[in-house]
């Protein structure tokens, strides 16, 4: 599918999509526990989609209601041998683990940009917890054999934080003495919201400062009501968009979430927007010319995009740590960064871990492509609302892996967006 999305004005209130961090986690917990859990405000991006369906090959029943989904399980007790993961990187790194409880052998897959993202992690680990992996030369396919068994085991953080929030999922269920420990723990935030997503379905674990998590003796998860929160992620888009073209109001944003990406404020702040939050709406507004900043994007690496589309307005040279946490997502997307936003006439210097972005130069209307991924989709959107033309993005469909919703909520905030070719595009 082809959007081109024009300059515009941006001025409204729109409602932010449901967490697919939030959600995918709810999903795994209800699978765990024994009986029925109710998730209200779901999301239905692919990524929870994928979610949903693994629950259900691992023995969950899950039941679509109009505004829920009521998910009912009597623990992980596999119906099918083969378990598709989708493209969902969290999914697949949480969901292995927690299907490794169960004793009979299971093929784990996934398709798009999953199938070259690491998986070597498996199986460095999991034969110290008695489960046999093989992985495809430390990609997917990912053949497995559990039970896994939870003992002390001690695991690297670096890549990716993923990997332990699965083992403390799936240890939250068998462990009765046992300790994770973890050396350079990169998205901290993500575990803080994997321990309380546990915490809400029954399930308490003691850390000492995120490098050592204490199972001290055995418990189980509860079949519970969870309302899933708001996407800062996906509404950092939105709020980037408020800043640099207008105002907009987005609702159901915790301020007090333990979601990484609510970190987007603080950005915003830094460039000299305005910005008027309340508990759970937040209101943000252009206030003349943005200024450069400097921002350590380590433990929230998803808001590279969004600060990208922020840095590209503001009248300097603004500088970005972390890029290092950004090879193994849905693309490259420090390089890939730097080849659309080039497109649009706006220079990025990768220099290690620093991303230099040169804006206030002028974004230009071009012809762009999300590289299958789908924050890369819509940083080029928001690109487009101050550019001197229109900017068309192709393979612009690759926004539903988390947000299918984004286009929507943009022309509601008065863009104007169109498809220009329903045709899926080519991969680039
Ligand atoms: O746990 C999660 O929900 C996520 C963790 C982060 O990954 P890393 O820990 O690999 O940075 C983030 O980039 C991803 O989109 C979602
Ligand atoms: C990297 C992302 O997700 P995941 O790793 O779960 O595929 C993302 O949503 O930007």
């Amino acid at each position: 599918m082809k959007v081109k999305v024009s300059p515009a004005a941006i001025k409204g209130i729109v409602t932010a999509n449901p967490s697919k961090s939030a959600m995918q986690r709810a999903v795994a917990a209800a699978l765990l526990a024994k009986g029925t859990s109710i998730i209200r405000n779901p999301g239905l991006s692919n990524d929870c989609l994928a979610a949903l369906d693994v629950a259900g090959r691992l023995g969950a029943t899950v039941v679509k209601k109009d505004d829920h989904y009521e998910i009912t399980s009597n623990g992980v007790a596999p119906v099918s041998a083969e378990i598709n993961c989708g493209e969902s990187g969290l999914g697949i790194r949480m969901f292995t683990p927690i299907a490794a409880l169960a004793t009979q052998p299971l093929t784990i897959v996934g398709h798009g940009s999953l199938v070259t993202r690491p998986m070597d992690f498996f199986e460095e680990v999991l034969p110290k917890l008695s489960v046999d992996c093989k992985t495809n030369d430390g990609k997917l396919p990912l053949n497995i054999t559990g039970p896994l068994k939870a003992n002390d085991v001690e695991i690297d953080g670096s890549l990716s934080s993923q990997f332990l929030t699965g083992l403390l999922m799936a240890f939250g269920s068998v462990a009765e003495k046992a300790t994770i420990t973890v050396k350079d723990l990169k998205s901290k935030p993500y575990i803080a919201l994997t321990l309380q997503l546990m915490e809400h379905f029954g399930v308490k674990v003691e850390n000492d400062n995120f490098e050592r998590f204490h199972f001290t003796s055995r418990q189980s998860y509860s079949a519970v009501e969870y309302t899933v929160e708001g996407d800062w992620s996906g509404a950092a888009f939105l709020l980037v968009a408020a800043a640099v073209a207008g105002r907009a109001e987005v609702k159901h944003l915790n301020t007090q979430s333990a979601q990484s990406d609510k970190a987007i404020i603080q950005a915003l702040e830094s460039a000299g927007a305005q910005i008027m939050p309340g508990l759970y709406t937040v209101i943000i507004a252009n206030n003349g010319e943005l200024k450069p900043f400097e921002f350590d994007a380590t433990d929230c690496p998803d808001l590279f995009p969004p600060l990208v589309a922020l840095a590209a307005n503001c009248k300097g040279v603004t500088k970005i740590a972390g890029v290092s946490r950004l090879a193994h997502k849905e693309s490259d997307r420090g390089l890939t960064l730097q080849d659309e936003f080039g497109k649009m006439g706006i220079r990025i210097d990768l220099d290690g871990d620093l991303m230099y972005v040169h804006g206030g130069t002028g974004i230009k209307g071009a012809a762009v492509h999300s590289r299958n991924d789908h924050r890369i989709a819509m940083a080029c959107a928001v690109a487009a609302l101050t550019a001197d033309g229109d900017v068309e993005i192709e393979n612009a469909e690759a926004i539903n892996k988390s947000y299918p919703e984004f286009f929507d909520h943009l022309a509601q905030l008065g863009a104007k967006v169109e498809v220009t070719s329903a045709e899926k595009a080519l991969n680039h």
